[in-house]
């Protein structure tokens, strides 16, 4: 099961997703918003990346103008590890390399056709389970 969010300026490319997660028959939950009317984006972020932490959502793509605000937000939630990429290569190499289980983009900054590239690659890709990627995500996880 995948979480979805977005503010104003993602809910349009959400709604491209939300066509391709339909046409690949993949499950979603959409915690909003549910227009383009302006909100505040750390709601949303939030929102999914607590389904997320919870276990009600394996992972999730939270949508924003820059993908910047909504990450920065997800990534306040403990277990969340969220990677904004506009790239298939970053996309990948987050799920290799960093296990990351939110994905954010900015619907300002990347069309739609290589977004819906990137949603591809990111749920596509597994954890490599490299050991030492293991060493640095529970790093991650850790207080110092
Ligand atoms: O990081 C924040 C996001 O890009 C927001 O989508 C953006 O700040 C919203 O801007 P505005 O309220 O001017 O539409």
């Amino acid at each position: 099961m995948l979480a979805l969010a977005c503010d104003h300026g993602g809910y349009e490319l959400k709604q491209e997703i939300i066509n391709y997660l339909n046409s690949k028959n993949i499950e979603f939950i959409d915690f909003g918003c549910t227009s383009t009317d302006a909100v505040d984006y750390p709601e949303y972020g939030k929102k999914a990346a607590h389904a997320v932490a919870s276990g009600q959502c394996d992972k999730g793509i939270i949508i924003c103008g820059t993908g910047i605000g909504i990450s920065i937000s997800a990534n306040k939630v403990p277990g969340i590890r969220c990677a904004l990429c506009h790239d298939c290569f970053s996309a990948a190499a987050t799920r290799e390399h960093n296990d990351a289980n939110m994905l954010a983009l900015g619907a300002r900054v990347i069309g739609v056709g290589h977004a819906l590239k990137v949603v591809e690659t990111f749920l596509n890709t597994p954890f490599s389970n490299d050991e030492r990627h293991i060493r640095r995500i529970e790093q991650i996880e850790k207080e110092f």
